[in-house]
């Protein structure tokens, strides 16, 4: 073939500059803990074609961005990544976009001797919070997230009505065991908006605990549509969310060689093979955003 070769698509920057930043204007301290990762896209075609580096803003100093902007505070993640959107595609022109992300790690006042303490914390390991902001031109895509919330209902779960064919041994049952790791990622319909980010984490987090507790489960396809909509229902900033969970499957050991029962109560936790249901919950009849999605794995 004697076809002419050109640059794909390309982007570059620094992943995962882990951020602690401190606020220690009073003597009741405040810490944010993050992991931000910086990548550019717009004119690289030089640096990769010819070696000309003219247009390469280095990842190191993307990297002391990210540090120096942290000085005047984060605030939200989401903030914080618009700011830095804002600062590379206004500063060199020929950025057009790029992708910047965060995750983050939150940290809860210690408790001691009655009080909670001024400055010394304890990392609340529930889950970790995520955020993106996709720009290209004049075009923001932002979400926000959360992955790693491990949630177990111990009964109001079943499985039942699925077709059976010979290859078909699992039993139907209308009382299981449900658990998954929650990964969900929502998009905000306006991404300049002027939303209380923190806020909006803390009760999306709650109404997808909730959607996950209440009521019976007929499957986690039925528990991943619940959780959504009660987020969209909640939070009209929001115009879709995306969810990607495995399906922790918690087996009954038989205890009949021991001559035991079990009445739904021993039960073995396998880590593999897992289902994994994924599904959007978005509001009808809006547009949909493929550039809010791209290049983020794991989510259909
Ligand atoms: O909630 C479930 N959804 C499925 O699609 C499925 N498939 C399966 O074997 N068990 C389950 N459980």
């Amino acid at each position: 073939m004697n076809s002419k070769i050109v640059l794909g698509p390309n982007q570059y920057g620094k992943a995962e500059v882990r951020l602690v930043k401190v606020t220690r204007d009073t003597a009741r301290h405040t810490i944010e803990d993050l992991s931000v990762t910086s990548e550019l896209r717009g004119d690289f075609e030089a640096a990769h074609l010819d070696g000309d580096n003219a247009h390469v803003i280095a990842t190191d100093t993307q990297k002391n961005t990210i540090y120096s902007f942290a000085r005047d505070g984060v605030g939200s993640p989401e903030e914080f990544l618009r700011r830095l959107a804002d600062h590379f595609t206004g500063d060199f022109d020929w950025v057009r976009g790029g992708r910047w992300s965060a995750e983050s790690y939150a940290w809860d006042r210690i408790d001691a001797h009655g009080a909670s303490h001024d400055h010394s914390f304890v990392r609340n390991g529930r889950c970790v919070r995520t955020a993106t902001l996709t720009r290209d031109g004049d075009r923001d895509w932002l979400l926000g997230g959360v992955k790693g919330l491990t949630v177990l209902k111990s009964t109001e779960s079943g499985f039942v009505g699925y077709p059976k064919d010979k290859y078909t041994t699992l039993p139907e049952t209308t009382d299981r065991i449900l658990a998954t790791d929650v990964a969900a990622k929502w998009r905000y319909r306006n991404a300049g908006a002027d939303v209380d980010f923190n806020k909006t984490f803390d009760s999306v987090t709650a109404l997808l605990l909730e959607g996950f507790s209440d009521g019976y489960s007929s499957a986690l396809q039925n528990t991943l549509y619940q959780m959504g909509s009660k987020v969209l229902e909640a939070h009209d900033s929001i115009d879709e969310i995306k969810f990607s969970m495995p399906n922790k499957h918690h087996f009954l050991v038989d205890l009949s060689p021991f001559g035991q029962d079990n009445p739904n109560e021993v039960f073995f936790a396998a880590d593999r093979p897992y289902g994994l249901i994924e599904g959007t919950v978005q509001r009808e009849g809006m547009p949909p955003q493929p550039e809010a999605w791209e290049g983020i794995a794991g989510f259909c």
